[in-house]
């Protein structure tokens, strides 16, 4: 193959995403063509029903109903895996056009959090490239910022606002004082949302991120195993409008970095909602538009911002592979060859100090605010500011929010625990850290 014959490939998945890079590909073809020195011509589909209007022509394309066997086409030199799932045929099809010595260019985080390192190993050995620009914040170039823009640092720390549903629902709330149910609904209406919506409100797309960006960030194999997950489902309007009266939002922030140094280096991953302040350069973070913090040694704090998440900004990502391959710019699929990645244990987060927002449904009845601070006095926990939410009947439920000085995490856990089983609580407390500035 030389440089001026097209770069050929085929598509499996022609969801929101497929059907956004052949868009793409046909809007843009004359200026892609310019910038990779040769076209990028697709070849060859595959979805789940060959009947669907998707408002793309297809008619110029052979049809695969089997994703493997597209993938091993020989009239292809790239495979893109738009299909999602992190087993299943999108990962029997990407194996396929690897062992084939095919290229892979993927959005799917799932498939690369649980199987990156295998699929970069086959890649690396091959010689072919594995390309993952889409899978993590969508449109943001946040790969190639950390693999390429940040690659003579070393990072103390990656953190964001990875899951565009979520940032949705919780920036819709606070805007319109809907419910959650609706709100996700109209995240899935919209495409933001994965196939299965729990992967993202319960924190596990934001986690597939993560895991993939620390990797790449801290030279550290790929251990989403690893990460400590707590999603919105429990965030309620009532704690957006608590954060909102002593200066915060809330946002799920996924935050990666490593404590120690040399065999003693350990990383620290998590995703959780968290209070931020009002001032934070994540704070004004709305919509499914995704953030992510960068702290190098000698670049200093680097701020990536854009969406996230929908068919255009995915597209764009997914394009933007293509066009490093047609250019043969490759490198190792994390930056540092696979054998060559550390693998950092992982840490514990329970020594950490955090300042704290904790919410309280409790019994509207006298000493029940005495049994919360005794508890927190016990546990050595420093409480900063306190709200009673008046009650809105006699006797009925009332919402305690409190924001801690900054101490050990683990002391708050301690309060919680001497507070289990209490029959003044009538809910599940909620813990939100304050992200520091
Ligand atoms: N939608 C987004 O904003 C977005 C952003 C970043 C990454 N992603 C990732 O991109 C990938 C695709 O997402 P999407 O939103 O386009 O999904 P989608 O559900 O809209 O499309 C999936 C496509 O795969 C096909 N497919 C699914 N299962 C199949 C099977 N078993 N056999 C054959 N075909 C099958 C479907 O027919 C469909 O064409 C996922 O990995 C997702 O996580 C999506
Ligand atoms: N479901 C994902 C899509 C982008 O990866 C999100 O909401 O961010
Ligand atoms: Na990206």
């Amino acid at each position: 193959m030389t440089d001026t014959q097209p770069l050929r490939i085929a598509i499996a998945g022609l969801g929101t995403v497929g059907a956004g890079v052949i868009r793409l590909l046909g809007t843009n073809r004359d200026l892609i063509a310019a910038r990779a020195g040769r076209a990028i011509e697709v070849v060859a589909v595959s979805a789940r029903d060959r009947s669907t209007d998707r408002g793309v022509d297809l008619s110029g394309y052979a049809w695969e109903d089997d994703m493997s066997a597209l993938a091993a086409r020989d009239d292809i030199d790239v495979l893109v895996e738009l299909v999602g799932g992190s087993d299943g045929p999108a990962l029997a099809a990407s194996r396929a056009a690897l062992s084939a010595g095919k290229g892979l260019v993927t959005a799917n985080k799932a498939m690369i959090a649980h199987h990156g390192l295998q699929l970069a190993e086959l890649a690396e050995n091959a010689r072919v490239p594995l390309k993952f620009e889409a899978a993590v914040a969508g449109g943001i170039p946040v790969v190639k910022g950390l693999r390429e823009g940040t690659s003579a640092n070393a990072l103390t720390k990656v953190y964001g606002i990875l899951n565009g549903t979520c940032n949705y629902i919780l920036s819709e709330m606070e805007e319109t004082g809907a419910d959650f149910a609706d709100t996700l609904a109209e995240a899935q209406r919209l495409g933001y949302a994965e196939a299965d919506p729990t992967f993202d409100i319960e924190g596990i797309d934001a986690a597939h991120k993560l895991a993939i960006l620390a990797a790449i960030g801290f030279g550290a194999k790929v251990d989403f195993d690893a990460v400590h997950i707590s999603g919105i489902v429990q965030v309620r309007a009532a704690d957006i409008a608590q954060a909102d009266a002593l200066g915060f939002v809330i946002r799920l922030i996924a935050q990666a970095d490593v404590e120690g140094e040399g065999a003693n280096a350990k990383l620290l991953q998590r995703v959780r909602p968290c209070l931020v302040a009002k001032d934070h350069p994540l704070a004004s973070v709305d919509g499914p538009t995704n953030a992510v913090v960068a702290e190098g040694n000698f670049s200093g704090r680097l701020l990536f911002q854009g969406a996230g998440a929908g068919e255009g900004p995915t597209a764009s990502a997914v394009v933007a592979d293509l066009i490093d391959i047609a250019r043969s710019e490759v490198g190792a699929p994390f930056s540092i060859p696979v054998a060559q990645l550390t693998p950092l244990a992982p840490a514990e987060p329970g020594n950490r100090m955090e300042r704290n927002y904790l919410r309280f449904t409790v019994n509207d009845r006298p000493g029940v605010l005495a049994e919360i601070t005794a508890a927190m006095r016990d546990a050595d926990v420093s409480i900063e500011s306190l709200i009673q939410q008046g009650r809105a009947n006699q006797g009925g439920d009332v919402l305690v929010a409190m924001v801690t000085h900054e101490g050990p995490e683990a002391n708050v856990r301690r309060a919680l625990d001497l507070l289990e089983g209490s029959d003044s609580l009538t809910g599940e407390p909620l813990v939100l850290p304050i992200l520091p500035n």
